[in-house]
């Protein structure tokens, strides 16, 4: 039987009728279970005693995006203004969750506001309408647009000289086009959080996280979708698998 690793995604809270769910959308649940290895989904219970005894189970995590944004108590930003469509649950599943997995050298993935909830977690700040500031461009996505124009690709990206990306592509190329589906972004980036691409206004779209040993990093893009086909999507994909696996064999040798 092939071995492959085990790769924990925590849920959103949705509410549905009368009731909350806990779920991960469908994209990202496909990429990451045909591109990296066997997915389970972390219920957003908030209780990191219980993640704490999950984790022996998993090789890798992966934050997913969402269209709830962080509550902005965690980064000292603004009150979110009437009507944003918060999850207190994934933000007090995740955001204690990550300096843990950090320090346990779990690698770990982050995705648009996967992004966002590595860089608060670690002490950054985000801007909450970074197409209300001047000088940025709209990421959100066209309303009222089909889902494949929605995640079309919207701009290009910059990869910095000497980020990981480049050596995953194995190339000199520093320009991609990426889709863009966020109105949030980084306004201070986290202490130990190294950039590895801008958008053309400078905003940072991802970073690698210098502390990990093995994988941690994050992108503000949606590598999920067309996962396959996007050469960003299978390098960063790929590097992911390999840290997994990395870091489900060392686990392996530990335990005789
Ligand atoms: N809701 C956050 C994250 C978006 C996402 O994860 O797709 C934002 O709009 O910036
Ligand atoms: N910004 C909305 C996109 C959410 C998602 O693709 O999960």
């Amino acid at each position: 039987m092939q071995v492959r690793p085990v790769i924990g995604i925590p849920c959103d809270v949705k509410q549905i009728g009368k009731w909350d769910f806990h779920a991960v959308g469908d994209k990202y649940i496909q990429a990451v279970q045909k591109s990296v290895g066997d997915v389970i989904l972390l219920p957003a219970l908030a209780d990191q005693d219980a993640l704490q005894r999950l984790l022996p189970l998993v090789d890798g995590i992966f934050l997913s995006g969402s269209y709830s944004n962080i509550e902005p108590c965690w980064y000292g930003g603004d009150n979110a203004r009437e009507g944003t469509l918060l999850d207190k649950a994934r933000d007090h599943t995740t955001l204690p969750f990550i300096r843990k997995l950090i320090d346990e050298g779990i690698p770990l993935l982050g995705v648009c506001r996967g992004l966002q909830e590595i860089n608060v977690a670690l002490g950054g700040k985000l801007h909450q309408y970074v197409h209300e500031i001047p000088g940025f461009l709209d990421h959100r996505e066209p309303d009222n647009q089909s889902i494949e124009v929605q995640y079309a690709d919207a701009h290009p990206v910059h990869l910095h000289d000497d980020s990981l990306l480049m050596l995953w592509l194995a190339t000199n190329q520093q320009q991609y086009s990426v889709n863009s589906l966020h109105q949030q972004g980084v306004k201070t980036l986290a202490p130990g959080l190294s950039i590895e691409a801008t958008a053309p206004d400078g905003l940072i779209e991802a970073f690698r996280i210098d502390a990990a040993p093995l994988f941690g990093y994050a992108v503000q893009w949606h590598p999920e979708w067309l996962y396959g086909q996007k050469p960003l999507s299978i390098a960063i994909f790929k590097a992911f698998r390999e840290a997994c696996m990395q870091y489900k064999l060392h686990k392996q040798k530990e335990s005789f």
